[in-house]
């Protein structure tokens, strides 16, 4: 029997999960990845890391609680009989009041649900897997981690909007997202002797940001008070006129949900390409609009960066993550073009096989792709906690 840990990562577009094996040393190793896709045709994918073999169960509902009740089921029987002894979940927003791990009691959970209109299209999907898990196993130790934690570092003016003081005071500012995959950036590039390069990180997944590192501390980022702002995204717009959303309120009478659904929803590559908000359908189809909308993400992207690096005072790294990070050679490629100007130039045999270093030689700018890892953060946060609960009883 060997002791694990679930770590359960709720994005807008489905839920990754890892189990970690927490030995001794309280280290963990992760044993076993996957997704829980729900919606059109739900199911449960299970690689665990040494077999190497894709396990995939279909599931009969489109709920979520049968796909978790799968998988735990899977991890204490199916998989060697492991003995889940906390879960960890992935929260997308924070607030003002949490930064640390915390263990998820039911009022912390309230307190955390409370903050839904701040994130309106993640909180519910960060809190439903939790209310599952609860109720699945009562006295297993819940322990949320926040995707705004990292960027609580972030000083005046970056974290300022141009708003009356009150507001401020109100907690209208810029909170930022992501965290966690930054927080995993920020490790490895002290792992790699580069943690005080002035570094700028693109997390470009469903949702994308980007962040200003120093000392494996957030300086700035794309993202603001909402999970709206910065970049284009699958189906969110970015950052935008705000003169925009008072005309489409008052001019084209848009209801306040139909605004929601154009900002989150329908806008984005989707939006631009109407065709899909998936980068992977937008290279591979020969349409005009598809191509504007990878030119329009690529464009806003390579425009943040420099206004970041303005606020590093210059840039030393640039690391690609996440989904398109990853996988877009395209991407990389035309985002670096488009920094030439500042040294970056990258080695396009090295882009196209997605090495971990793809800056040509001559680069003045170190460019990475590396890996997005929530899991692994979140299992140590929580390894770092059942330990310190342990200490106490
Ligand atoms: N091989 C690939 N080439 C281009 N884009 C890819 C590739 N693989 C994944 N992506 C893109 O990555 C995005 C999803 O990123 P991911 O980090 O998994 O999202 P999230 O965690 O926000 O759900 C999608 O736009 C998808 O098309
Ligand atoms: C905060 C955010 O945008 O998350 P995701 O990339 O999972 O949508
Ligand atoms: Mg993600």
């Amino acid at each position: 029997m060997c002791d694990a840990i679930l770590v359960l990562n709720a994005g807008s577009s489905s839920i990754k999960f890892g189990v970690y094996d927490v030995g001794k040393a309280n280290r963990p190793v992760v044993a076993a990845r996957g997704t829980l896709e729900m919606g059109a045709s739900p199911r449960l994918e299970v690689n665990p890391i040494e077999a190497a073999l894709q396990t995939t169960f279909i599931l009969q509902s489109d709920g979520l609680a049968e796909g978790i009740v799968a998988l735990v089921e899977w991890i204490e029987h199916g998989f060697g009989n492991r003995r889940l002894i906390a879960c960890g979940h992935r929260i997308v927003h924070g607030g003002t009041a949490f930064f640390n791990p915390v263990l998820l009691t039911p009022s912390v959970i309230d307190a955390v649900d409370s903050l839904t209109p701040l994130a309106p299209l993640h909180q519910p999907r960060s809190i439903a897997p939790i209310r599952v898990m609860v109720e699945l196993r009562p006295q297993l130790p819940q322990i949320g981690c926040f995707d705004t934690a990292f960027h609580r570092t972030i000083e005046a003016p970056a974290n300022r909007f141009a708003l009356p003081r009150e507001y401020v005071e109100r907690g209208i500012r810029r909170f930022g997202f992501h965290g966690l995959s930054y927080e995993y950036i920020a490790t490895r590039l002290d792992q790699a002797g580069k943690a005080d390069k002035r570094s700028v990180v693109a997390h470009l997944g469903n949702g994308a940001s980007l962040c200003a590192m120093r000392n494996k501390r957030s300086l700035d980022t794309t993202m603001g008070f909402s999970a709206l702002d910065g970049l284009v995204m699958g189906t969110r717009c970015g950052s935008i006129d705000p003169g925009v959303l008072l005309y489409l309120l008052q001019h084209e009478k848009m209801t306040l949900n139909d605004l929601h659904d154009l900002l989150y929803e329908r806008s984005g590559l989707l939006g631009v390409s109407a065709e899909s908000g998936d980068m992977r359908d937008l290279e591979a189809s020969a349409s005009p609009h598809a191509r504007e909308a990878i030119e329009l993400f690529v464009f806003r992207i390579a425009r943040e960066v420099a206004a970041l690096a303005n606020t590093l005072g210059g840039l030393d790294c640039l690391v690609f993550t996440a989904g398109i990070g990853e996988h877009s050679a395209v991407v990389r490629k035309a985002v670096c073009e488009r920094l030439t100007w500042m040294g970056v130039k990258i080695d396009d045999d090295k882009n196209q096989h997605h090495a971990e270093v793809i800056s040509a030689n001559a680069s003045a700018v170190h460019v990475g792709v590396l890996p997005a890892d929530e899991e692994i953060v979140i299992a140590r946060h929580v390894a770092r906690a059942t330990l310190l609960r342990s200490d106490e009883s």
